[in-house]
């Protein structure tokens, strides 16, 4: 009886996202599909973000460019969070260098017509890449993403990015019937277009809430995480690991596991540790190295690698991760590196004891003090 192939389920990153042991420490990075990449810059000479993301043939090549080059543990389908806003008829563009820009900002009650239910049909480029993609990648997983309802109503009420979400806290506070109704139908499209992802072939999903850092934890447990938990919900129901990210989120990783995470994403400015302890046991965790420091010297940059597996040590599942997205000035050639060097270091299991720290005495069996359940 001939035993069938190991496929994604049996990868380390699914392992790492169930909290299951794995052979070594998974790594990707957010944002390894695109600029810091020269094959990808010749690949989309001439040709729109958005454009570049309605094409099925480049979707699929730019996914498989990092996986390529890197050796990373997993693709992130090349997309963009506006991706279904556009799909439904929001009159958007994506502008090099600055983001989103919405002809038409989001302010009322009429706006909301022009957000209707996403529908397979709208995105049938999205299930012709993922198809042609899971393909190509055998057992590498292929993880799907949306952004979550703030982040994407961040972008439709201010017109497009913003360093303060004024008018979008505006409506949050002053119009919060209106609010409420615009992140439902929001959570609805980010659900759909999950599903879309998941149903041709993703393997794990991320919901990217880029801006959630921006809100208190009151106001993000009152007036947002109901929605991204809707979200999670929906896509719990399809059997996949869910990650839930958000830069400078530091205060809100309680909440955003509580919202239904299989795995918190966390940026670089809590050591996962500490971000462990505010988790809870419960879920696993991504993350967190400074995406600046590939721009330090070598010794710099392992060094800080090595401190993020340290902080990670014991925890019950780690994928290992920027604390953002991939900066496009960086050399692709140190996050290769960085790879390699994560796998070397968790080569066997990630409770290898790490080497190279400044003397701190490890426990018989390899705990170290001060770490909870560190082994
Ligand atoms: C907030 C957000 C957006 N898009 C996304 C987020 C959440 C992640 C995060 O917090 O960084 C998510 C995203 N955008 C893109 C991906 C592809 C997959 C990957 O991570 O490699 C993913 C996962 C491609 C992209 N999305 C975009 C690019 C650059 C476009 C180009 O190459 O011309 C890429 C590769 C454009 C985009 N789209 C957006 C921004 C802020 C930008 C950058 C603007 C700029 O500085 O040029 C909105």
């Amino acid at each position: 009886m001939s035993s069938p192939r190991p496929g994604p389920q049996d990868s380390d990153l699914l392992r790492a996202c169930r909290r299951e042991p794995v052979r070594r420490t998974p790594v990707w990075f957010m944002r390894q599909a695109g600029r810091s990449l020269p094959e990808y810059r010749r690949v989309r000479e001439g040709v729109g973000m958005l454009e570049s993301c309605m094409r099925p043939d480049l979707v699929t090549e730019i996914t498989l460019q990092p996986v390529r080059r890197h050796g990373v543990d997993a693709a992130i389908f090349f997309s963009d969070i506006v991706v279904p806003l556009k799909a439904v008829g929001v009159d958007l563009d994506i502008r090099p260098g600055v983001g989103p820009v919405v002809e038409r900002p989001f302010r009322t009650w009429e706006d909301l017509d022009r957000l209707p239910a996403l529908e397979p049909d709208h995105v049938p480029y999205v299930t012709e890449a993922v198809r042609s993609l899971v393909g190509e990648l055998g057992a590498t997983p292929l993880i799907g993403f949306a952004g979550a309802p703030f982040t994407l109503a961040s972008y439709l009420v201010e017109g497009g990015p913003s360093r303060n979400h004024e008018a979008t806290k505006a409506m949050m506070w002053g119009a919060p019937d209106l609010w409420h109704a615009l992140l439902e139908r929001l959570a609805g499209i980010s659900a759909a277009f999950l599903r879309v992802q998941v149903e041709a072939g993703a393997s794990a999903v991320q919901l990217f809430d880029s801006w959630a850092g921006a809100l208190g934890a009151a106001d993000y447990a009152r007036s947002v995480a109901p929605h991204s938990a809707r979200v999670l919900a929906e896509v719990g129901g399809l059997g996949v690991p869910r990650i839930h990210f958000g830069v400078g989120t530091g205060e809100l990783l309680r909440l955003m596991g509580e919202a239904g995470a299989d795995v918190v994403g966390v940026d670089f400015r809590v050591p996962l540790d500490e971000a462990a302890r505010r988790v809870g046991p419960d879920r696993a965790l991504q993350g967190n190295l400074d995406p600046a420091v590939v721009f330090a010297p070598w010794e710099a940059v392992e060094a800080q690698v090595r401190a993020v597996l340290d902080a990670a040590r014991g925890l019950p599942g780690h994928v290992f991760n920027l604390g953002h997205g991939v900066l496009p000035t960086s050399d692709p050639d140190v996050l290769t590196r960085v790879v390699e060097l994560v796998h070397e270091l968790t080569e066997g299991g990630p409770a290898v004891p790490v080497t190279g720290r400044t003397a701190e005495p490890a426990l018989p069996g390899g705990a170290r003090p001060g770490v909870p359940g560190s082994r």
